[in-house]
Formats: C-alpha cells, structure tokens, sequence
C-alpha cells in the first residue's frame, strides 16, 4: 500500500485478510480510535507523569495543515490553541538561530552532547541528509560518558571554531552533564572565556537544548532553546532537540521534514484502520508477539545514510513498550515489545541473516529501501536494492530438494518498506510511521508508551554506588555488586 512518502509491501506477512480483519476487530475493542483521538486532543494519555504526548504538534502547521478539518483539532480547548502558537515561536527562533549559524563560516564543529532521545534521532537524521549538509561544517555526536568519545572529538576541533550544543530535556542525566562539564573546562583550558564580551566565550559557544532553563542557566549557559514535558525524549528531534539537523540542512529542509511527518500524522490520524499504516504495522506487530510468539524483529535498512535507524528505533520501540504492567496497573498477561535489532544491509547479510534463513527462531524482517538512491554510482544502488529484494524472497520461497544441510524452510515473513530517496520529507513520514506504529501495539496492550520507569532504577543505584564509593560503605549492597565496586577502586 502507499501512505504518505512510504511504499509498503506487506504481501509476505503470515496473515491472511480473515487474520486482518480479527485483528482490526481486536483494535475496535481495544478503543484504539478513542486512544488516537485522546492524543489529538492533548489529554494526559502518559498517566504515571500526568502529561499529554504531543510530539506531533510540533509538526502541525500553525493552520492546522491536513487536521485542520478534523473534528477533534475543530474541537481543542483554547490552551491547545495556545501550544500550537508557542511552538511556531519557538520553531521560528530556533530555525533563525540555525541559519545564523550554518551561515557563520567561523563556525566549523557542531558537537552535541546528549544521550538516549537527545542524542540518536538527531544523528540518524543528520548521517541520514548528509547530501543535504554543506561540506564547510562538520558535525559530532557525543552521548558516551566513555571519556574516549568526548576526548576523540576535542582533539579534532578548536574552541574559536566550535559550538557545543548541549541537549538534555531534564538538564540533570548523569553523563550529559559529566560531559558538558569536561566540554566547558576543556573549552576555558584552551582560550575560551567566561566573559561574555570576549571573542571567544561559553555566551557564543555553548547553546543549551532543554525544558530545564532554569538548570541550563545555573550551568552557565545563557543561549537556552526550551521545549516542554509533553515532547518525550524518543519523540523529541522535531523540537529543539532538532537544532544540530537545522543547522546541518537549514530551516527550509528542516520544515520539509516536519512537514514529512505532518502527512503520516494526517494519515495516522485520520484514515480508518484498514488502509492505515500504522495502523497495519501496529497489528502485524500484536499478531507476530501475542499469536504467534516471535520473540524479536530484525529491522535492515538497505541504505547507508540509515546505518543508525535501527539504534534509534530501539529506543523507540523498546523504551516505549518495552512493559509488563498495564495502564490501570495490573500485571499483563501477554508479552509487549519484542527484541529489536538489525544492522544495515548488505552487511548484515554476511553476518547473521543465516540464521534469519536456517535457525530455529522465525523472526519477522523489515527491509527498508529507497527506489532512487541519489547521486552516489548508480550501479551500487540498484545492486543494494535487489539484493533486499532478493533476500525478502529467499526468506519467503525457501529452498529444497537440495540436500537437507542446504534446504530452508522458507515461509519466512517479512516487510518491506521503500521511500522514493533519502530526502527531508520522506525521513519525516518514515519516522512518524515508526512513532504511530508503536503507539497503535501499545494501545492494544494497554500500556503507558510515554514512560521509563525501568530506565530510573538503573540511574538511581549508579548514583547511590557513586556516594557509597566516596565513604567506601558497603553495608546491605548485595555481596556480587560490592565485590566489583571493591575491584574497580582498588585498580586505581
Ligand atoms: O534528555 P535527557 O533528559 O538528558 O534524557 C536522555 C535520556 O535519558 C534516559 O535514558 C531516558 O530513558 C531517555 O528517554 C532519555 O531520552
């Protein structure tokens, strides 16, 4: 079928029309139109944090674009209103900031620090467009609290010809801010100021990226682009998150981008179920984790400019469904979100696409392709793309009669999925769809997509062991963690 900039062929899926349709009527009971109205009309459909989820204004035309004559948005109380107007003012100043700078031929290192959503959907895009990037700026991502990655770029550029752009919706995760710290020291150590009439100071250099002003500010920071607490960090590259993207593709690609996404969101919200996207992902999702058990989803973007969709779609998908307690609390009986994971093609078909052939695991493959692969050697392309072809295929036909070692069961599923290039709108829609997509399999669960609770424990205890270090106190930690705290600080 085709949706907005996608081409899906989903004709090698194990299921039938019947097997649709029950699914569809599974959707029905679910009340997933009712859950896909509550986030178009902006209620607090994140209830463990009381916040709506509304990733998608921020590509909504000021006008209302393709939803203007939707009944819900003809419907929005005035504060809906209200968003929508803050975020053109602060799309308008943040596009204005990034022509300023990809217009500044001083400026020629972007480093962005940040992790999780403040780090992986700006780097897809941006290694996505770099036909898009002019050649005269160069630009690093650092997310790693790994000092070699931050060491690595330091090394490569110059405080006088460097912007450091420091992108954290909370202001306060751990590794972002050890980073900013050692960016900002290493940014003085080399010639920098922190009088903001020098040439060269933290005023000129450093941008924060942020719903925390406040913290940003207490860090030094003066130049604050601010968001807000319905853009969850995984939804967040079309905020000012997106500032390195809109620096690297300027502001006419960047709204191109946002207008990509616009048309899926279009779509999403308003097509029925049976000729919706991501609606029929969503489904196809449910169907292979709860009846048919696959355990995981192998997703392999024939193209080198997604070589990192598949990290960032883990954290979409995994931190957005990745729960086993319901909205209304209860344990939930079925599994959520399968194991997601791939690499791009062709390489991943010399490493572990035997086993997508011949292992004892059926595990459902998302091709994804672009029909016109743009300027680089034509020849590569079509080959790319045949070979992802090719490979839907042997997963599908199989092969027998050769010899029981080289006989493949075939029947194996997959989907494929193909843009017409690798341009701004295209990126959006492709994205939007993954986004809505995740939301439709966890509506039919049941769960909260917009949260990560899990993801807290684990930055909670790496703080108590830091304080517990400092006092060498180890009394009630369990006896395996104090005994590698005990030998990690006896190496120093
Ligand atoms: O943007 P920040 O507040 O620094 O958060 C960065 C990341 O932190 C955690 O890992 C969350 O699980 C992610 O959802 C978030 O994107």
């Amino acid at each position: 079928m085709q949706a907005p900039h996608v081409f899906a062929d989903l004709s090698k899926n194990l299921w039938t029309r019947e097997t649709e349709a029950l699914l569809r009527q599974l959707a029905v009971e679910s009340l997933l139109a009712r859950k896909r109205d509550a986030m178009l009309a902006g209620a607090a459909i994140n209830t463990s944090e009381q916040r709506s989820a509304m990733h998608w204004l921020l590509r909504t035309p000021a006008d209302g674009g393709q939803l203007a004559q939707s009944p819900v948005l003809r419907s929005w109380p005035q504060d809906m209103h209200s968003a929508l107007h803050d975020v053109h003012d602060t799309l308008d100043r943040m596009l204005a900031l990034a022509d300023q700078i990809k217009g500044n031929q001083q400026i020629t290192d972007i480093v962005n620090i940040g992790i999780g959503g403040s780090h992986l959907g700006p780097e897809v895009v941006v290694n996505a467009l770099e036909d898009w990037i002019d050649k005269d700026k160069n630009f690093h991502f650092v997310s790693n609290v790994d000092g070699h990655e931050l060491g690595h770029v330091l090394r490569r550029v110059k405080p006088e010809s460097t912007l450091f752009l420091i992108a954290s919706k909370s202001f306060t995760t751990a590794e972002t801010m050890l980073n900013a710290r050692s960016a900002r020291q290493w940014f003085l150590d080399h010639g920098g100021s922190e009088d903001p009439q020098a040439p060269c100071s933290i005023d000129r250099h450093f941008v924060a990226l942020t719903t925390n002003t406040q913290a940003a500010a207490e860090f030094g920071i003066q130049r604050t682009l601010g968001f807000w607490d319905w853009v969850g960090g995984r939804f967040s590259l079309w905020s000012a998150i997106g500032l390195p993207i809109a620096i690297a593709i300027g502001s006419e690609q960047f709204r191109a981008l946002l207008d990509g996404a616009h048309a899926m969101d279009a779509h999403f919200f308003t097509e029925p179920l049976e000729n919706n996207l991501p609606v029929r992902l969503g489904l196809l999702d449910v169907w292979y984790r709860n009846f048919c058990h696959f355990s995981s989803r192998c997703i392999a973007p024939y193209s080198h400019g997604l070589r990192r969709l598949t990290a960032y779609l883990q954290q979409l998908e995994m931190e957005s469904n990745g729960k086993s307690i319901s909205k209304n609390g209860t344990r939930l009986s079925a599994p959520t979100a399968p194991v997601i994971w791939g690499e791009p093609g062709t390489n991943g078909q010399h490493a572990f696409f035997q086993m997508l052939h011949q292992g004892p695991d059926v595990i459902p493959v998302e091709f994804i392709a672009l029909r016109d692969g743009g300027k680089y050697l034509g020849e590569h392309h079509q080959s790319l793309v045949v070979n992802a072809i090719a490979q839907a295929q042997a997963l599908m036909v199989g092969r027998c009669g050769e010899g029981q070692e080289k006989d493949c069961d075939g029947n194996r599923p997959s989907s494929f999925l193909m843009l017409e290039r690798l341009d701004p709108a295209s990126l959006g829609a492709l994205i939007a769809l993954y986004e809505h997509r995740i939301f439709v399999s966890g509506a039919i669960w049941d769960i909260n997509s917009f949260d990560q609770w899990g993801v807290e424990l684990g930055k909670n205890l790496a703080k108590q062991l830091h304080a517990r270090k400092s006092h060498n106190d180890w009394s009630g930690v369990d006896a395996s963690t104090q005994e590698l705290m005990k030998r990690l600080m006896e190496s120093h």
